[in-house]
């Protein structure tokens, strides 16, 4: 679904990913890629989604080479990407919120909000609230439900835990797993041993390169996680 090969990015003169090599199969339920601040996490997934153009290397997202065609093209694909600050429409309701996600499914629109209800009744109670009078997990939820109102094939998350209190957060976690039943959830996170308790692989990137990766049970024993990222 998604083949990474040599990236490099830069902004500017600034290098900021160095040959990044990755890929997320068919039959993953959850792609991780861990990592420290800073470490380029988030200018991987932008290059991902095509927002960004690399400096070098290829980046082939469900078939289609990213560099030939505009970013919208890669979400009508089915790639979609929620960012690390939710981008919602803060004075729109929650449920123009999810019309919003769904204007490239506006025929399914109903069945889709339904489901995202279905999902997470707390924004079916609040439906025709503002989005920014919801709690920061409720912004969150909304936020994952728009990315779904796309119907993607693949759903990348940019630290959807950030900035929730640890019950939220777990929250948060039960829900991908929940979704990623049905799509193949990438995800970007600082909570490392959560995020590689739920994947299928792993990656570990650290200044801008992958130093490790594998399967969620053996990033979670390799020397490199346990004794950088775990406690105890
Ligand atoms: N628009 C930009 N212009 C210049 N440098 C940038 C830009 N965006 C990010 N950077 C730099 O690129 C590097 C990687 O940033 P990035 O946001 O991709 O890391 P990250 O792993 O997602 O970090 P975090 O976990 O803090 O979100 C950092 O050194 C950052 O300062």
């Amino acid at each position: 679904m998604i083949d990474v090969d040599g990236l490099d990015v830069h902004y500017g003169d600034l290098q900021v990913l160095w040959d990044v090599s990755l890929e997320v199969r068919e039959d993953d339920s959850v792609v991780s890629i861990v990592g420290p601040n800073g470490a380029g996490k988030t200018t991987l997934l932008k290059t991902l989604s095509g927002v960004l153009t690399p400096s070098d290397g290829r980046v082939e997202v469900l078939g289609q080479d990213v560099a030939d065609v505009p970013a919208s093209d890669i979400v009508e694909r089915g790639f979609v990407q929620v960012s690390e600050e939710r981008n919602l429409f803060g004075d729109l309701s929650v449920e123009a919120n999810l019309r919003m996600g769904s204007f490239t499914k506006r025929e399914t629109f109903a069945e889709n909000r339904d489901m995202v209800f279905e999902m997470f009744p707390v924004l079916e109670d609040r439906r025709n609230k503002k989005a920014r009078t919801l709690s920061g997990g409720e912004q969150q939820m909304l936020a994952i439900g728009r990315g779904l109102m796309a119907e993607p094939k693949v759903l990348a998350l940019d630290e959807p835990s950030n900035a929730l209190a640890p019950q939220l957060a777990e929250q948060v976690f039960e829900t991908i797993e929940d979704i990623s039943d049905d799509v193949t959830v990438v995800l970007v996170e600082q909570h490392v041993d959560r995020a590689l308790t739920l994947a299928d692989r792993g990656y570990l990137l650290e200044n801008g390169r992958i130093e490790t990766e594998g399967s969620g049970t053996e990033l979670l024993e390799s020397d490199a996680i346990k004794e950088g990222y775990l406690r105890g």
